[in-house]
């Protein structure tokens, strides 16, 4: 996976990236009087001219501060500057705008906070290291105290690059501008949200440096993944289109036939559900176009295996309302590990994760083949509980979710889509992917049980799992804001062919 342009850069990739520009002739005084330059664009095109106040802090981003000052002052702005750290330690770059700043430079104090209307966050950027020290942290709390709109410069300070996390309190920004590429840290909450609107400005690095740049991390977006998706062919028929199994247990079963709808809506050719034969009528009564096929009482998990054998059943789904009761756990294990056995392409979510709680590694183990595992939070620790203790992980860093993930993933051979507001999609070979299109009204009983729909239909239809995965999640929120407000899980199936329509014509305009 290459896409350029949906790369995630951490702080230590964008260091990378910015040093190979200044080898390549860029020279850093000149990064920063762009980036300084991109900040006071953004800024004028949102706000009539007004008072500002910029607060500039030891490193770099106090370095794009003193030039956003200088510009905002041509520019007729009235500007306070005010600077804390040591004068003597500022890169050379940071001391070229420091000289060329004319103005008087200001110490920290809630005083200048009077009369402002804007504020330039320029304290802390990407070389944040730990939680701010007092005078920093003062600064914080006073700006939260005035709530006057801030422009932050690269991260509202305090706010790892790297992974969204908020070292102490953080100020929220009503702009965050930043360089060259997104941060995970912009689309990771808490940092999400404390961004406020994301501008990424071209600051003048140039894009061959990414070649050198072993990015592992991407924003989730059509051009990831549009060149393998798998529309339907002239020539081909319903069996080219794959045939979704989907494992319906005994008391939620409208869970399995939410997510057998959605693989049929998704483009599998044919879709069945397996059911028990006591509650065979339900599903049979209810499905049209999904067929349901019962599995005979008392030896339901040699009926599943059984048909299993038949390899046109080339994806399976277990998880959605598989149950978790007594001898239903047995059941939904059993129908993993005969699943797995199979080396086909399995979807495993919700009961089918969270019936293996007290031996992961017996999951793990039978995992050979391709297989997504689709965990929220809940089932994640229970399904990795070790990833939670996992020396890798014990510092403040790195427990995000996109090393989580990836560590998951690693672990259990799997693709694993770890859901959320920012769900990320890691595989096991250290690619990761975070989804940044879902609204908050996605989050609706039945949701999850779409999405494992969604990716068996992709898999049945022969993606790949990393890649059907990321559709799948991408799908599922256009879906969602398309829609609406009001949206339950059902309107998720019936609205995709609009998106899938739309999705067609912006991202795939050759005819397959
Ligand atoms: N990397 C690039 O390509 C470019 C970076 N630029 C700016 O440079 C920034 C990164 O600069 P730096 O690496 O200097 O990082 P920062 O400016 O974020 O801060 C680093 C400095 O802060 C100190 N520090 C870290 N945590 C602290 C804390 N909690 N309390 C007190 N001091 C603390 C460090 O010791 C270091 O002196 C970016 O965020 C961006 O704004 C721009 O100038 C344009 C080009
Ligand atoms: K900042």
């Amino acid at each position: 996976m290459r896409q350029d342009s949906q790369m995630l850069l951490t702080p230590t990739e964008m260091a990378l990236a910015d040093s190979a520009a200044v080898k390549k002739g860029v020279p850093a005084v000149s990064l920063m009087a762009a980036a300084g330059f991109a900040v006071v664009e953004a800024i004028r095109r949102r706000w009539s001219k007004r008072t500002v106040l910029v607060l500039c802090g030891p490193g770099n981003n106090g370095g794009d501060g003193f030039v956003i000052a200088r510009l905002l002052h041509t520019a007729g702005w009235p500007v306070c500057l005010a600077f804390h750290g040591d004068e003597t330690s500022l890169s050379k770059e940071a001391m070229h705008h420091f000289k060329a700043w004319q103005g008087r430079v200001e110490t920290f104090s809630d005083a200048l906070f009077d009369g402002v209307e804007l504020v330039v966050d320029a304290m802390f950027g990407a070389g944040l290291s730990r939680p701010l020290d007092a005078r920093y942290r003062d600064m914080v709390n006073a700006m939260i105290a005035r709530k006057l709109p801030i422009c932050a410069v690269d991260v509202p300070s305090g706010v790892d690059g790297s992974t969204g996390k908020a070292l102490g309190e953080v100020a929220p920004a009503a702009l965050t501008v930043t360089f060259f590429r997104k941060k995970p840290g912009h689309l990771l909450f808490p940092g999400r949200a404390l961004c406020g609107e994301l501008v990424v400005a071209d600051i003048g690095i140039p894009e061959q440096v990414l070649v050198d740049i072993n990015v592992q991390t991407w924003e989730n977006s059509p051009e990831l993944w549009c060149q393998d998706y798998p529309w339907p062919r002239l020539e081909g028929h319903k069996f080219h289109r794959g045939h979704a199994v989907v494992y319906g247990g005994e008391s939620t079963t409208g869970a399995s036939r939410l997510t057998a709808r959605s693989a049929l809506r998704i483009g599998a050719g044919l879709v069945t559900v397996t059911a028990p034969s006591r509650v065979w009528p339900i599903y049979a009564a209810s499905l049209i176009s999904v067929m349901a096929t019962s599995l005979d009482e008392g030896r339901e998990q040699e009926a599943f295996a059984e048909l299993l054998i038949d390899a046109r059943h080339n994806a399976i789904c277990i998880g959605p309302g598989a149950g978790l009761q007594g001898e239903e756990k047995v059941r939904t294990r059993h129908a993993v590990l005969s699943a797995l056995a199979t080396k086909r392409a399995v979807v495993l979510d919700a009961d089918a994760l969270s019936a293996f709680s007290d031996d992961p590694h017996t999951l793990f183990d039978a995992i050979n083949g391709p297989c997504v595992m689709t965990p929220h939070e809940g089932e994640f620790v229970r399904v990795f509980p070790e990833i939670n203790n996992s020396p890798e992980i014990n510092n403040v860093h790195a427990t995000d979710k996109v090393t989580r993930a990836r560590l998951a993933a690693k672990l259990s051979g799997a693709v694993v889509l770890l859901k959320g507001a920012d769900t990320v999609i890691a595989s096991p070979d250290g690619q990761a992917i975070i989804n940044s299109n879902a609204p908050a009204h996605l989050a609706t009983g039945g949701s999850g049980d779409v999405l494992a729909g969604f990716i068996v239909g992709l898999l049945a239809q022969g993606m790949a799992p990393f890649d059907a995965a990321a559709a799948a999640v991408w799908l599922h929120g256009e879906v969602a804001n398309v829609f609406g407000i009001g949206l339950i899980a059902e309107d998720l199936p019936e609205c995709l062919p609009g998106v899938l329509s739309d999705f067609k014509q912006h991202y795939c305009s050759t005819e397959n």
